[in-house]
């Protein structure tokens, strides 16, 4: 017989939402277990975020000092390869989770390293790593933070090619001579560019004719110039129907119509498929392999009794570690809230509620040039209903712009709800603005009045006078 030990909440998965939602249920004074199976921190610590960010910020500082007459002078070589790796596997901790599990101990949450899967009603059986099985039981609540892992194409015999996934796009220790990557997405896009800035002859095969199509299309066009600058071959319309590996070690992708393109490794970046097939969910009346449908507190709307909870990229809400941490905050406390008895908070933007990942995501495309957004696209806002009318504005025209860099290439666009006198979305692209997209947040979620806006001055020289631009633009 195993033994049984309950707990307040038990929280699978210990990626950045169910530490974040775990310590939000702790702080509001119940007991909390944690299950994880690989490593705490999850993916954004050691395949996505981190090692993602630490590859491609050496190009842009390169690419930045590249940008000026007098720099462009000092800097004449190609990055160090090497150096930017080890830098790299510092900042995924050397695949090492030490320093997250400290940080756990210290909140007070209890670690259960194993397979977790639930059984029932508020159980959950864990494999532990020595074979054994541990029940959890939890009194109040379960939650559901188990991420993602990447998509792969149904290409007869892919599995024995050995591809890249995003995590060996994250943590590979060489540069491959020749890379394909496949899809047009944060990913694609974003790992084209790594790789090539570290010496890769990439070649980008977008399926259809736009990269980061959920962004306005003038992000995507500025995105695909520069990953050409950069020397990346960007094909358009090319689906993959086939590939495999040849006795040398050369991968080769059949385009259809007898094109074939060899490369010495191959990135598929199509998506993300939710860690839910060996979860349990049948248990408890879910379909295994799904995604968690959530309300805005963060309760399964399938499973009756105000029990089970799903996080982060697992809902399908906003696929992005800031908002699985958000939700992770305001569904744990929804959750300390239910098990005292308090009441919650559900107006928008209420306490209790991730109004944000319905209204205001903010995300970052760390490229050359950089892309930024929060809030719907003109189109999205129109197919919403709104009343919209979109101002846009060449920043390359700002003055701090021009002292950024020689020849500043980008772009803003707000979406004005003209019913309301806000902003409801804001896109920049172009060198150094992933900084300037939380002040764009701010307004959105603030709601603020054009008329206010106008007393938010930016100070000058700086790229935020693009925010008075805009306004002036608006104003007309
Ligand atoms: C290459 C790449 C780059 C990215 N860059 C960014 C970025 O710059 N900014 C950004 O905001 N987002 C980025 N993302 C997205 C980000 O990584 C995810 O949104 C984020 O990791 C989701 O966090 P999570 O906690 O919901 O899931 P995860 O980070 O996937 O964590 C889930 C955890 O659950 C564990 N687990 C799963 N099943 C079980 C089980 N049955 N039992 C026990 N444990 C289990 C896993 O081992 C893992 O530790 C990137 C993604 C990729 C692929
Ligand atoms: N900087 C960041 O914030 C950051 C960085 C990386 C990833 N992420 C997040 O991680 C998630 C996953 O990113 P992603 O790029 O893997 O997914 P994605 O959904 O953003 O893009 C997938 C791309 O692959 C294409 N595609 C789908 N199926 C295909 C097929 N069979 N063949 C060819 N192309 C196909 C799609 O058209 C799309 O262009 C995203 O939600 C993203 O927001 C965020």
């Amino acid at each position: 017989m195993s033994a049984v030990d309950t707990f307040d909440v038990v929280v699978l998965g210990a990626g950045p939402t169910g530490e974040n939602l775990a310590e939000r249920a702790r702080a509001g004074g119940l007991s909390v277990a944690v299950v994880e199976h690989e490593l705490v921190g999850g993916e954004c610590s050691y395949w996505a975020c981190m090692p993602s960010k630490a590859l491609l910020r050496p190009a842009a500082a390169l690419a930045e000092a590249r940008r000026l007459a007098g720099t462009r002078e000092a800097v004449t070589g190609r990055l160090d390869a090497d150096a930017v790796l080890k830098r790299r596997d510092d900042f995924a901790s050397h695949w090492h989770d030490d320093g997250q599990v400290s940080w756990l101990d210290s909140v007070g949450l209890d670690l259960v390293r194993g397979h977790g899967r639930l059984a029932g009603e508020r159980r959950v059986v864990v494999q532990t790593p020595d074979g054994s099985e541990r029940v959890l039981t939890a009194r109040h609540a379960v939650a559901v933070c188990t991420g993602t892992g990447a998509a792969l194409p149904d290409l007869p015999g892919i599995e024995k090619v050995g591809v890249w996934t995003s995590r060996e796009a994250t943590s590979a220790d060489s540069v491959p001579e020749r890379l394909a990557v496949v899809g047009g997405g944060v990913v694609a896009v974003e790992m084209a560019s790594a790789w090539a800035a570290l010496g890769s002859r990439v070649t980008l095969l977008v399926r259809g004719n736009a990269l980061l199509d959920r962004m306005e299309p003038f992000a995507g066009e500025q995105v695909a110039e520069g990953l050409k600058a950069g020397g990346v071959d960007v094909r358009f319309g090319v689906s993959v129907a086939g590939v495999s590996r040849e006795p040398g070690g050369e991968v080769v992708l059949d385009l259809g119509e007898d094109e074939k393109l060899t490369a010495d490794q191959v990135l598929f970046a199509i998506g993300r498929r939710p860690a839910t097939a060996d979860l349990g969910l049948e248990t408890v009346g879910l379909e295994p392999g799904g995604w968690i449908r959530v309300d805005d507190t963060g309760l399964a709307v399938d499973v009756p009794g105000e029990w089970l909870y799903a996080a982060g990229d697992v809902n399908h809400r906003a696929l992005l570690t800031h908002q699985g941490k958000y939700q992770g905050r305001i569904f744990g406390q929804a959750i300390a809230d239910r098990a005292a008895g308090r009441a919650l908070d559900t107006g928008d933007w209420g306490r209790s509620v991730a109004t944000a990942d319905r209204v205001a995501v903010p995300q970052v495309v760390f490229t050359d040039p950089e892309a930024a957004s929060v809030g719907p696209t003109l189109a999205e806002a129109e197919a919403q209903g709104l009343r919209v009318r979109a101002v846009d504005y060449e920043i390359g025209n700002v003055a701090g712009a021009s002292l950024f860099a020689d020849g500043y290439k980008g772009r803003a666009r707000a979406v004005v709800d003209l019913d309301r006198e806000v902003l409801v979305g804001v896109t920049f692209v172009g060198p150094g603005v992933a900084e300037l997209i939380h002040s764009a947040t701010v307004a959105v979620v603030g709601e603020v009045p054009i008329a206010r806006l106008w007393h938010a001055v930016p100070s000058y020289p700086t790229i935020s006078e693009v925010w008075l631009r805009l306004l002036e633009t608006y104003r007309g």
